[in-house]
């Protein structure tokens, strides 16, 4: 028996009850290639992230199974220690684990691509740290990989996140409901510590990875480990535009459009000038009301994945498309 120990937290609500049955799975290829399992899972994310936290100076690696909330929950438990978190994608959308490159659906092949990561050379990337500041805000921090959404897609996001549509028709639906009222938010922005400006956006996203709603190449330049984050705004559109905007960010050519502006930023304070209450979305999931601070965490989660391979496997499979 080896001496690697991993802790498996699978999320037995992700993808509607799938990613229990994976997370066994897994569990089981694991140990038959004699690596410890310690099962982490739990009836809720509280509890398992109590578990996860508990022995988590013990593990090697801690693998989560499920989809973006999963990932950023094992995110939070691992960021600033030495444990690797290794993913297993098994959730609805999956955006972190496609911006990864990971295989997809095909619990042998993650479990191959753990076991190939555990004799690979440690690859750190960035987290976002996402802070409330609001005056009379309880004191609330969280973490992301991927992307904090904070103008029409978190709004779409909290009606996708309360539908009882099927995972696929959830956020189209959820566009389609949104957009019948949506006019542009009246933002404030402090960015890298700068003078305070004022914007008005329809969309505004703050990047890691730059990919969400299924696929959506919002940021197709993003990077996880470059030590900063994109920040997309979409300005000085109507409704009818932002309709024609989104089967366009699925191949990442909104880019070039005039309304859209990427720029690099650090560090992120921003709110409404109308105070009304926003929450911001982040992987998939409600985090603080506005105002918060957003900020890259420059290495901060150590990664169980072989990122160098993935991008070679992918730049091949795009060359031969
Ligand atoms: N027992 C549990 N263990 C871990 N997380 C849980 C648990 N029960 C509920 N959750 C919550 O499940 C929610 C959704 O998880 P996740 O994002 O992994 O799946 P998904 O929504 O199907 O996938 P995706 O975000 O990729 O579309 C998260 O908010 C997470 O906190």
């Amino acid at each position: 028996m080896s001496r690697l120990r991993v802790g498996l937290l699978s999320n037995p609500s992700a993808a509607q009850g799938a990613a229990h049955r994976v997370g066994r799975q897994v569990a089981h290829l694991l140990r038959l290639a004699g690596i410890s399992v310690v099962d982490l899972s739990g009836p809720s994310a509280h509890v398992a992230r109590a578990r996860a936290e508990e022995v988590r100076d013990s593990l090697t690696a801690l693998v989560v199974v499920g989809g973006d909330g999963t990932v950023s929950l094992g995110a939070e438990i691992v960021a600033d220690s030495p444990v690797r978190l290794g993913i297993v994608p098994a959730g609805s959308g999956n955006d972190f684990a496609r911006a990864l490159g990971l295989p997809i659906n095909d619990p042998e092949e993650s479990t191959r691509a753990l076991l190939h990561a555990l004799s690979r050379p440690v690859v750190t990337i960035d987290a976002i740290e996402i802070i409330a500041t609001g005056e009379h805000a309880l004191p609330h921090r969280s973490l992301a990989l991927g992307n904090v959404n904070l103008g029409f897609d978190a709004l779409v996001n909290a009606r996708a996140n309360s539908s009882r549509a099927g995972t696929t028709l959830r956020y189209p639906r959820a566009v389609m409901r949104e957009l019948r009222s949506f006019s542009p938010l009246p933002f404030w922005l402090e960015i890298d510590g700068g003078e305070r400006i004022e914007m008005d956006a329809t969309v505004l996203t703050l990047c890691s990875s730059g990919i969400y709603g299924g696929g959506m190449q919002m940021v197709p330049g993003a990077r996880i480990d470059d030590g900063m984050l994109e920040l997309l705004s979409v300005t000085g559109v109507g409704r009818t535009e932002l309709l024609r905007f989104f089967p366009r960010v699925f191949k990442g050519t909104h880019t070039d459009l005039d309304a859209v502006d990427i720029r690099p930023v650090r560090e992120l304070t921003l709110g409404l000038r109308d105070g009304r209450a926003l929450r911001a979305y982040a992987d998939g999931e409600a985090r603080s009301l506005l105002p918060i601070t957003a900020r890259v965490r420059p290495g901060a989660v150590r990664l169980l994945a072989d990122v160098a391979a993935l991008r070679a496997e992918r730049a091949v499979d795009g060359g031969a498309q």
